[in-house]
């Protein structure tokens, strides 16, 4: 049967007033945000403001309670999501949890290719292994080889998820803080590899998930930063809030990185003056002034 796309052939993603509940309570409202191919976003922004809740969204693995979610031209909710889950590259602590705890790194890399987690039942043949170890080595975990996904480190973890995440060639890659639990060393390995990664000109679309600036890799030009609704648009949805729960997070900037992410923006996300500073393709963030 043919499928017609949901939206035009250039865009990956696209997210239209998209809001999500959960118990009651409004998580994100507003949410619209467009994604087209070979574009590198960084989606930011503080913790708890609903960034995972929207990249589960981006990765077919949760649906909006209102508002639509098209990816790769398939409109969730409307398409089997297993017909093109493979398409996306997804690595997220959420993610991490669904391996069996003996599989071995290097398969839970491949299985990818089928978009499971487990490896019975399905094949994988010699290519695929090389790429697998090839995409192991480029992030530095080429030893995790014949181990065990349980006795992994969180930074080991976090590395691998990041190769399967890439091992199908997918056309959306999505990376949930993929620095998490990584030290200095791991840091820059992969902000290095994924600058690299941000540099080739291909037509793949990568969205990666942080609430630090030092994390954010050269080449990842656009950015979506969340805040939580504030002024009218927040006594518009003070009835939906309950109790002491925090106002709804939205997008507050979507464009180019270079112009969305200044000091007064940043500072106001995160509730104190922060500096912000941009040297060598690297951003960072601190309290107080540079120049004290
Ligand atoms: N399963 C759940 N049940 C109830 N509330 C949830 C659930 N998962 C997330 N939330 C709430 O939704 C809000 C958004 O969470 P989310 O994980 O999307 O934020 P985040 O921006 O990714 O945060 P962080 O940077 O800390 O990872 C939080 O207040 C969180 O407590």
């Amino acid at each position: 049967m043919s499928h017609t796309p949901s939206t035009a052939p250039d865009i990956a993603l696209k997210l239209t007033d998209v809001e999500f509940r959960r118990q009651g309570r409004v998580i994100v409202t507003g949410v619209n945000l467009t994604i087209r191919r070979g574009e590198r976003w960084v989606l930011f922004g503080p913790n708890g403001i609903g960034k995972s809740t929207l990249i589960q969204m981006m990765a077919t693995r949760l649906h909006p309670s209102d508002g639509t979610v098209d990816i790769l031209g398939n409109r969730l909710g409307k398409v089997d999501v297993f017909s093109y889950r493979n398409r996306i590259g997804l690595s997220s602590a959420e993610l991490s949890r669904a391996f069996p705890p003996d599989e071995d790194p290097l398969d839970a890399v491949v299985t990818a290719l089928t978009a499971t987690t487990g490896k019975w039942r399905d094949t994988y043949g010699e290519e695929d292994y090389a790429r697998a170890r090839g995409l192991m080595r480029r992030f530095g975990v080429e030893y995790l080889a014949g181990k065990q996904m349980w006795k992994l480190s969180e930074g080991e973890r976090t590395r691998i998820l990041i190769c399967r995440a890439l091992m199908a060639d997918p056309e959306l890659a999505i990376l949930d803080e993929p620095t998490t639990g990584l030290d200095l060393g791991g840091r820059e390995l992969v902000v290095g590899a994924l600058s690299e990664l941000g540099a080739e000109s291909d037509e793949r679309a990568m969205v990666l998930v942080t609430h630090r600036l030092e994390e954010i890799p050269e080449g990842f030009d656009h950015i979506a930063i969340m805040g939580r609704l504030s002024g009218d648009e927040r006594q518009a949805h003070e009835t939906r809030v309950k109790g002491g729960d925090p106002a709804p997070g939205t997008i507050i900037y979507t464009g180019d990185l270079e112009h969305g992410l200044t000091e007064e923006r940043v500072s106001a996300i995160f509730g104190l003056p922060l500096t912000v500073e941009h040297r060598d393709g690297r951003w960072q963030a601190f309290a107080g002034s540079a120049h004290r």
